[in-house]
């Protein structure tokens, strides 16, 4: 599902945690009546910790601060750091806790990122509240203004008050929040659109790129932490590529959380490589970060392009529509090229058996994954 399209907001483009989380903080500094967050990963440590005390020192000066985690997400958040933020007046709200329901239920999990300040201001990408951020994970985000902001508050909304969600944290709180969404003049012409998706049952997000891939007439670049494509999507890459169109793929290296799901992502690069999709493996860390861009079209969010994003998740990007992002976006994706190590197809019908057990192995385990429902 999505929402419409809205003229007059402004996206910044905020690579790698320096950027993205001193802004982040500052906004939280400076709130005045509102903070939503929704994270997928909060685990205790020192970014946790920061967070917490930034919540909390909001909350002392009564701003209304709520924090939706997702129920497995977080469970490495300490039960010290869950009384702290709840004595402290921070409004927090699990998602789907695991529990003795269906293995479905169970595999539901709220994977979207976001962070709204006072109504007005609005934060989305790959990130959590984990200390990999910190350091160790290269990962983007996206400042909005405008709009569509509001888009974004009626999603948190919708799940701070679902039945599925559990806390302390009273679920009417979001009833009457305060939004300042007007177009800025200055921004005329830069339209976004937020668009959401809830695992097999609503895939707006595989959808909408499945559209851009196929109308594409100059570039197709993407770039996921989880590459475990869908037969459609393969198929998609492989016509543009094919038709003419500069596809390429930006990929963790062998810095990776999950090897299993590079090598299950692997078995795929010969086809793309043949049919002149180019390869690119992210080298100087673990690349955590989703975002994908076709001519002037990007989209910037949580969702991976994997079968736990695609089957089960709640996801939510951000999309945009604007030669000027577009262009920042594509100077982004060709500064961390520049730091890949390219996979040349002649190379890689030379690599080892080692490797190809390995790609089938891990792949034979996600295809019964796919299975599940
Ligand atoms: O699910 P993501 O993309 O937010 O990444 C978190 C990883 O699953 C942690 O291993």
């Amino acid at each position: 599902m999505h929402g419409m399209w809205r003229d007059g907001n402004h996206f910044q483009l905020l690579p790698e945690s320096a950027r993205f989380l001193p802004a982040m903080f500052e906004a939280v500094q400076a709130a005045r009546e509102s903070i939503l967050i929704e994270l997928y990963l909060m685990e205790s440590g020192r970014l946790a910790s920061a967070l917490a005390d930034a919540l909390l020192k909001a909350a002392e000066r009564g701003v209304a601060v709520m924090l939706m985690l997702d129920g497995y997400g977080a469970m490495g958040l300490s039960s010290d750091d869950r009384a702290r933020l709840e004595a402290g007046g921070v409004a927090l709200r699990f998602f789907n806790p695991l529990g003795f329901h269906s293995l479905t239920r169970n595999l539901t999990r709220d994977h979207r990122k976001l962070l709204v300040v006072d109504g007005r201001v609005a934060y989305t990408g790959g990130f959590g509240a984990v200390d990999e951020f910190l350091d160790a994970w290269y990962e983007v985000a996206v400042r909005i203004e405008g709009p569509v902001v509001a888009d974004w508050v009626r999603l948190f909304c919708r799940l701070w008050d679902s039945p599925l969600t559990r806390g302390s944290g009273q679920p009417d709180l979001v009833h009457n929040l305060r939004l300042d969404v007007s177009p800025h003049e200055d921004y005329r012409g830069m339209r976004g659109r937020v668009v959401w998706g809830q695992g097999y049952r609503y895939q707006a997000i595989r959808h909408s790129l499945q559209r851009q891939v196929s109308s594409a007439r100059g570039r197709i670049w993407i770039c996921t932490p989880y590459f475990v494509p869908t037969f459609s999507l393969r198929l998609r890459l492989a016509r543009a590529a094919r038709r003419g169109v500069d596809v390429r793929l930006l990929l963790p290296g062998e810095l990776h959380d999950h090897p299993g799901i590079r090598y299950a992502g692997q078995r795929f690069y010969g086809r793309l490589l043949k049919a002149g999709v180019r390869i690119f493996e992210f080298q100087p860390t673990f690349i955590h970060a989703k975002f994908s861009l076709a001519d002037h079209w990007a989209s910037i969010g949580s969702c991976n392009f994997d079968h736990w994003s695609l089957h089960w998740n709640l996801e939510a990007n951000q999309e945009v529509d604007d030669h000027r992002f577009a262009e920042e976006v594509a100077e982004l994706f060709e500064r961390n090229f520049a730091t890949s190590r390219e996979i040349r197809r002649e190379e890689w019908s030379r690599r080892p058996r080692w490797q190809r057990l390995k790609e089938w192995l891990f792949g034979s385990l996600d295809g019964l994954l796919t299975r599940l429902r």
